[in-house]
Formats: structure tokens, C-alpha cells, sequence
């Protein structure tokens, strides 16, 4: 086992770019959106910047890449409210695990790691992708950016997760790829380990100064 590991009894991990490579589906869902909103499709190199504030961030990002400014509210509603309706018809076509993902969540889950998802992603999301790879089952919690009224880089979820599970946040470890996954976990009193291969608005979260990196989660196990 990592080393990061020692003491720890929950660990609870980010989902897009942690486990998942989601960007090409949420690219096609954006792309869609800001089509039926008369604006051109500003495509995955783009989308991939964007990820990690949620969906309603998703999309004013893209709205104002597009235009040079902020979206009208309405706009900005309608577009989300379409990106909700493509998104939730097709999450899993393009998108993948990355390597290792699948190992270590069989490892940790059977060497009886209590397990969490806490992910910026609306709540309806997870179910779906989750059982498409047959994860379900390895989580005791799973929250999504609309489970409570604060989402990462609030501490809160994480807080909230460690309180469900009766555990003191010591014994807790965040995983994510972003510097909201670091700066919540670090602010909630967990450790915090980083992965540098998914979505971090183009900047290394090595920059976040995690507790420990790995270039792969089997390297936990
Ligand atoms: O911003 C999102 O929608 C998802 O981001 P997360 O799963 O990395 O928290
Ligand atoms: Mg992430």
C-alpha cells in the first residue's frame, strides 16, 4: 500500500478526471447546447479548461469564450438547461476510466476502505456512469455539486463525508485533479492526494501542494 495510505480509513475520491476522462462526452453535450443558442461549438481542447466548478460554471465559461462576456441570465439558464438534457442523454458514449482506476477501487473497497465520491457534477450524473462501469457498489456516498448548498473548493461535502461515515477527518484522504480537490481537502483537515493527468484549468495541481502525487491510482494499492 502508498504510504499515504497509513492511518487512513475513508477515502473519497473526485470523479471527472480522477476516475473518469468525461471531457469528450461533455464536450459533445456543451457543443450541442451553445449550438441550439445560435453560438459555435467551442470543442473538447476548449471544455477540457473549463471542468472542475460544475455545470452552471461549464457553460457561462463557454458562453463567454464565445461572445467576450458574461452571459444574460436567461441565456445563460437556457444553455445549462440544454447541456442538462444532451448530457444526461449520452454521459457514457466516448467517456473511459483511466488506467488503474478499476484496481484500485476493487483493492481498497475489499481490503474494507470505507469509500466516497464527492464530485462538482450534478448529483444525477454519477448514478448513471457509475453503474456503466460497474462502480456502484464500491461507494457508501456519493455527492454531487448540487447535494448541499457548497461544492468543492468548500470544504463542507468533504466534511459532510466524514461525519456520515463517523470518522475523524485524520483518518480521511481526498483524491482529485484539481486545486479545488486539494484546497477542499486540505481546508476540511483530510489528506490529500493528487493525480496529474485530468482537469485542472491547463495548470499543474502539483501547484496545490498535495500531501502526495501518483501518475496512477494503482500505485495507491
Ligand atoms: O465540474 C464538474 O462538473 C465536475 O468536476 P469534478 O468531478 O472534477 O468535481
Ligand atoms: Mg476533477
Amino acid at each position: 500500500m502508498h504510504p499515504v495510505l497509513e492511518g487512513i480509513r475513508l477515502v473519497t475520491f473526485d470523479l471527472d478526471g480522477t476516475l473518469i476522462d468525461s471531457v469528450p462526452d461533455l464536450a459533445v453535450a456543451v457543443d450541442r447546447a451553445l449550438d441550439d443558442h445560435g453560438v459555435t461549438g467551442r470543442g473538447e481542447g476548449r471544455v477540457r479548461d473549463w471542468v472542475g466548478n460544475g455545470s452552471h460554471k461549464l457553460l457561462e465559461r463557454a458562453l463567454r469564450d464565445a461572445t467576450g462576456e458574461l452571459p444574460a441570465p436567461e441565456v445563460h439558464e437556457s444553455a445549462h438547461e440544454a447541456f442538462l438534457h444532451y448530457y444526461g442523454q449520452a454521459p457514457n458514449v466516448k467517456t473511459r476510466l483511466y488506467s488503474g482506476v478499476r484496481e484500485a477501487l476493487d483493492v481498497l473497497h475489499g481490503r474494507g476502505f470505507a469509500l466516497a465520491l464527492v464530485t462538482n457534477k450534478p448529483h444525477a450524473f454519477i448514478a448513471p456512469i457509475l453503474e456503466e462501469f460497474g462502480l456502484s457498489a464500491h461507494f457508501g456516498l456519493c455527492l454531487g455539486g448540487d447535494s448541499l448548498p457548497q461544492k468543492k473548493p468548500d470544504p463542507a461535502p468533504l466534511r459532510h463525508v466524514a461525519r456520515h461515515f463517523g470518522m475523524d477527518v485524520q483518518e480521511c484522504l481526498m483524491v482529485g485533479d484539481s486545486r479545488h480537490d486539494i484546497d477542499a481537502g486540505r481546508r476540511a483537515g483530510f489528506r490529500t492526494l493528487a493525480v496529474p493527468y485530468g482537469y485542472n484549468h491547463g495548470e499543474p495541481v502539483a501547484a496545490s501542494r498535495p500531501d502526495a502525487m501518483v501518475e496512477s491510482l494503482a500505485e495507491l494499492v
